[in-house]
C-alpha cells in the first residue's frame, strides 16, 4: 500500500470564489479540499456591506455538494465610505473579518481605499468588535517597482497600522518576500501572515525564464528564488504566526492568455497536494497540520475541525483544463505530476 499521512481536517484562510456560474467548480473544488474558507469579497460589484455578504452566502452555498460539509466564511470589502456603523452591521450578521485592498493594487480592487485615513474609524470598530483585518499588502504608487510594492506597503501602511491600533488582529495576506516575513516574525501578538502554495513552490524563473507563462502571474508577483526559500522557512517552521491561505483565484483561459493578461493562479483543484509537495521537498511534511489545520483556527479564535483527511503517496498529473462553465480554467501545475493525493 501507498505511504499514507492523516492530517487535522485543513481550511483555507483566503480564497477567491468568484459569484455565478464559476461557483459550481469553485466552491466543488474548495470544499473537497478544506472544512472551511475566507470568502475573499473582490466580486463586481464587490461585497461592502451585510446585505450582500449574507446574499453571496447563499449562492455559495446553493453549491456546497451533497457529501461534504463546508463552511463559507464571509469577508467585508473596505472603501473609503466604510464606517463604524457598517462594520457593526457585519459584525452582528457574523462576519468575521474585512478586507484592505489598496485601490488597484489587484483584480477588482478599484472601489478599495484610497488613503488609509479615511477608513481609521472603521478599523477602531473594527479593534474593539474583534473583527479581523486582511491586508492585500502592497503600495499602488506608479513609480515603485512591482517587485518592491511590498516591502514598501510594510513600510510606509503595515508598521504604522501596528502600532496606531495596537489590539487589532491583523492578517498579511500572501507574503511573497523575506521583508514580509521577518515582519511578521517579530511584530507584536495577533499579526500573522498567510502563504500561498505557489509562492512556496515557485520564483519569478518559473514565470519569466524562457518564455513568459502567464499561468503564474498572480500578485504579489512571484519574486526571486531568495525570497521563495526564506517563505518555505516561514511556513515549515512551525511558527504558528504564519498559515494557510491558497489566494485560490480562477480567470478563463483567455483572460489570462492574452496580450494583458488577469493576475491569479487557480490552486483549489489541488491545494492540498500541492502544499505537500512543498513540505516535502523541504523534509518538513510533519509540520504541515500545524500550518494547515491548526494555526489558522487558533488565529481567528475558532475551534480545530475535528475530522481528518488523508493524503497518499501515490503521484498523479493534473488535468490540463478543468471546465469552469464556459471558458476553460487552467489549474496552476496542469499536466504536472505531484507526488501526494487526496484519498
Ligand atoms: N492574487 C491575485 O493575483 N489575484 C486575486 C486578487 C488578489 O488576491 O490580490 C484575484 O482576485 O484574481
Ligand atoms: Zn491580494
Ligand atoms: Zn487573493
Amino acid at each position: 500500500m501507498a505511504e499514507q499521512i492523516t492530517l487535522r481536517a485543513p481550511d483555507d484562510w483566503h480564497i477567491h470564489l468568484r459569484d455565478g456560474t464559476a461557483l459550481k467548480r469553485t466552491v466543488g473544488d474548495a470544499a473537497r479540499q478544506f472544512s472551511r474558507a475566507i470568502v475573499m469579497p473582490n466580486l463586481v460589484p464587490p461585497v461592502t456591506n451585510a446585505k450582500s455578504a449574507l446574499a453571496y452566502r447563499g449562492r455559495i452555498c446553493t453549491q456546497i455538494p451533497s457529501d461534504c460539509a463546508f463552511e463559507p466564511l464571509m469577508v467585508l470589502y473596505l472603501t473609503d465610505k466604510t464606517d463604524a456603523e457598517v462594520i457593526r452591521q457585519a459584525r452582528s450578521a457574523g462576519i468575521i473579518a474585512a478586507k484592505l485592498y489598496p485601490a488597484g493594487a489587484t483584480t477588482n480592487s478599484d472601489s478599495g481605499v484610497t488613503d488609509i485615513v479615511n477608513i481609521y474609524p472603521a478599523l477602531e470598530e473594527m479593534q474593539s468588535c474583534g473583527m479581523k483585518l486582511l491586508l492585500h499588502g502592497e503600495v499602488t504608487t506608479s513609480g515603485i517597482d512591482i517587485f518592491d510594492r511590498e516591502r514598501a506597503f510594510i513600510q510606509n501602511t503595515l508598521s504604522r497600522l501596528v502600532e496606531d491600533f495596537p489590539t487589532l488582529k491583523i492578517v498579511l495576506e500572501h507574503i511573497t518576500t523575506a521583508e514580509a516575513a521577518e515582519f511578521v516574525q517579530g511584530a507584536r501578538a495577533g499579526v500573522a501572515a498567510t502563504i500561498t502554495a505557489h509562492h512556496l513552490l515557485y520564483n519569478r524563473n518559473h514565470l519569466l525564464a524562457g518564455g513568459i507563462r502567464p499561468h503564474f502571474y498572480c500578485l504579489p508577483i512571484l519574486k526571486r528564488s531568495t525570497h521563495q526559500s526564506a517563505l518555505i522557512e516561514a511556513a515549515t517552521s512551525g511558527n504558528p504566526k504564519f498559515f494557510l491561505g491558497t489566494d485560490s483565484a480562477p480567470h478563463a483561459r483567455g483572460q489570462k492568455e492574452a496580450s494583458c493578461g488577469c493576475a491569479g493562479c487557480y490552486t483549489a483543484y489541488a491545494a492540498i497536494e500541492l502544499y505537500a509537495e512543498a513540505f516535502e521537498r523541504a523534509r518538513k511534511l510533519d509540520k504541515l497540520e500545524g500550518f494547515a489545520s491548526e494555526f489558522g483556527p487558533d488565529f481567528y479564535g475558532l475551534p480545530r475541525n475535528r475530522g481528518t483527511i488523508t493524503l497518499a503517496k501515490r503521484p498523479w498529473t493534473l488535468p490540463n483544463s478543468l471546465d469552469m462553465g464556459g471558458e476553460p480554467l487552467i489549474p496552476l501545475a496542469a499536466g504536472e505530476t505531484l507526488q501526494w493525493q487526496l484519498v
